[in-house]
């Protein structure tokens, strides 16, 4: 769009919805949200009709060093479970509506081949962060690929993206210092429940990692070096999906560690991502900051899975909803402002 044209669209845009038969304004956030919408797919008429949670799962060589309170093959275990509908992520996708898929981005112990779950591992789980790069850069390349193609495929208007990986609080952790610059101890929390001790050590451990490497790094560089492939997927679809003007739902703390790599590999992308729950994990306010983000929600959870985006997605089709179907003050002989 032209500048004017971009001009007569917000123009058009904000007096559709100052048209409808509420006091101007309020309805708050969903206005913003609908404008969004309107904006990324450029028409006063969105549609909002599915949305795909997509959880990628990965493993991560820190998790032998002793950064969770849960043991590695939890998530193996856990992608089981997400194949059998049981965890928290299946019950609130079917209570809302989004399809949901599966994906091994790179989890120990081999291909699942089964029915329900998505083969796509970069690697048997990263490399230990502490001790070199989590992953070499043609793995993270291919991770971001694989993300890109899985974020655009399918029939989807809005594309969900979830986790499942043990020790990656600590991965998002190291990503969150390194991108907003805010102090290591500050973003590092108890991911899974890690009592006082394993907070310590956490951040020790984590503190050693980041000593590693010298100077500012490039979003890649940090991914390559600190990242896992879960991470790394996730990037790559929500780049994939804003490409392909599609609603991002951003979850919690690891998957907005994911988006702030994706606003700054590609600026224009942050257009499509709408933030959906602010996490109890602590490094999430410092991502939001740096994104400029305010979520929907705030609902003290902090379980990952893209639990927080399955919730919000209602609210994103009432948006849509309420500018397409409301009617306006002259449709229903309502009276304006006095
Ligand atoms: C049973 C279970 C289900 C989960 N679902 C998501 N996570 C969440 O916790 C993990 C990150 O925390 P940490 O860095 O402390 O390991 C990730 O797998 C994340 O998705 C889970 C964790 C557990 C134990
Ligand atoms: O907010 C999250 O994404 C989160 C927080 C703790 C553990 N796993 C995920």
């Amino acid at each position: 769009m032209d500048n004017q044209t971009q001009t007569d669209f917000e123009a058009a845009l904000q007096r559709k919805i100052d048209l409808k038969t509420k006091p101007q304004g309020a309805l708050g956030r969903i206005e913003t949200l609908a404008v969004q919408v309107a904006r990324l797919q450029r028409t006063l008429t969105p549609r909002m009709g599915r949305a795909q949670l997509a959880i990628f799962a990965g493993d991560h060589g820190i998790a032998a060093d002793g950064v969770s309170a849960y043991p590695a093959e939890v998530t193996r275990q856990m992608v089981l479970n997400f194949a059998g509908g049981g965890a928290a992520a299946n019950v609130f996708a079917a209570v809302n509506g989004l399809d949901l898929r599966v994906v091994n981005a790179g989890v120990k112990g081999g291909p699942f081949d089964m029915a329900g779950i998505y083969d796509a591992p970069i690697g048997p789980g990263t490399a230990s962060f502490l001790r070199g790069p989590a992953m070499t850069s043609d793995q993270c390349r291919d991770a971001l690929e694989t993300g890109r193609r899985i974020g655009a495929e399918g029939a989807y208007d809005a594309m969900a993206c979830g986790e499942m990986g043990i020790g990656n609080t600590s991965s998002a952790s190291v990503l969150t210092h390194l991108l907003t610059g805010v102090e290591l101890d500050v973003v590092v929390g108890r991911g899974t429940g890690l009592d006082d001790d394993g907070l310590a050590r956490k951040r020790s451990v984590l503190g050693r990692a980041v000593a590693r490497v010298t100077g500012p790094l490039a979003p890649l560089q940090a991914l390559t070096e600190f990242g896992g492939f879960e991470i790394a997927m996730m990037t790559g679809a929500m780049l994939g999906a804003a490409q392909a003007r599609r609603v991002v739902l951003v979850d919690g703390f690891i998957a907005t560690a994911a988006a702030l790599l994706a606003a700054r590999i590609e600026p224009g992308s942050r257009g499509a991502m709408v933030f959906c729950h602010r996490s109890a994990e602590p490094g999430h306010a410092a991502l939001l900051a740096a994104l400029q983000a305010d979520p929907l929600l705030a609902l003290d959870m902090r379980l990952g899975e893209g639990t927080g985006a399955a919730l919000a997605w209602p609210l994103v089709r009432a948006a849509v909803a309420m500018l397409n179907d409301m009617a306006s003050f002259e449709d229903a002989g309502v009276s304006g402002p006095a």
